[in-house]
């Protein structure tokens, strides 16, 4: 069997932030921005190769411990596609304390950029209410646990920016950055027991 040729690693986008801070518009809009191919690896499609009801999500495997797996092998899906060479937009929802650790060990010598989507609970309730498939209140309920490491590369607020602006606030940062990535700043606070 041939060998797939070695290509350098592609770089990574994290977009964390609450559910509807504005994630997926701001990833449509940034792909567009970059010279080269960027893929947009959304954590929506991982969750939707899950049965969306019945007996597989009733039986021995918990619903909880199958949104889980598929978690963390959204995970290591993205490690797989950048270890290819492949560049990539993604979008997370760390509202659970596990997902960070697990990204900050499964991407350990990648470039990530790490973004901070913020968006405040009363924008969050208007946009789940707009919405109507939510429940209102649920994303608000996630922002003490989804920001709680406190450290982005780039951060913007979604009540004030357009997605447009977001995305090209986010190239301007990943254009000029002088500093240590914050997932390296990150890994190291977890190592020292810190994190
Ligand atoms: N910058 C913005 N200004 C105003 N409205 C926005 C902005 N960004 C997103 N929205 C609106 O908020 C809603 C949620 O946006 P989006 O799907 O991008 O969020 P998300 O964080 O990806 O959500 P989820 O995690 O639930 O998939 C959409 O109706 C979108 O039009």
């Amino acid at each position: 069997m041939s060998e797939a040729p070695i290509v350098p690693a592609g770089r990574i986008v994290l977009l964390n932030g609450a559910s509807s801070s504005g994630k997926s518009s701001i990833a449509n809009a940034l792909v567009t921005l970059f010279d080269e191919p960027h893929l947009l690896m959304s954590v929506d499609r991982f969750y939707a190769m899950l049965p969306r009801a019945g007996a597989a999500l009733s039986g021995p495997v918990s619903e909880e411990e199958a949104v889980r797996r598929t978690q963390a092998g959204f995970h290591r899906a993205v490690a797989g596609m950048a270890a290819a060479g492949n560049h990539l937009v993604i979008d997370q929802v760390l509202s659970r304390p596990w997902r960070l650790p697990d990204l900050l060990s499964v991407l350990d010598g990648f470039a990530v950029t790490f973004v901070g989507v913020h968006c405040p609970p009363d924008e969050l309730a208007r946009r789940e209410r707009a919405r109507g498939d939510r429940r209102v209140g649920q994303a608000a309920a996630q922002l003490p646990v989804v920001h709680a490491h406190g450290l982005y590369d780039v951060e913007c607020d979604t009540s004030v920016l357009t997605p447009q602006a977001c995305a090209e606030h986010i190239k301007r940062q990943m254009d000029g950055r002088t500093t240590r990535r914050a997932f390296d700043v990150l890994r190291d606070r977890v190592a020292s027991g810190e994190g």
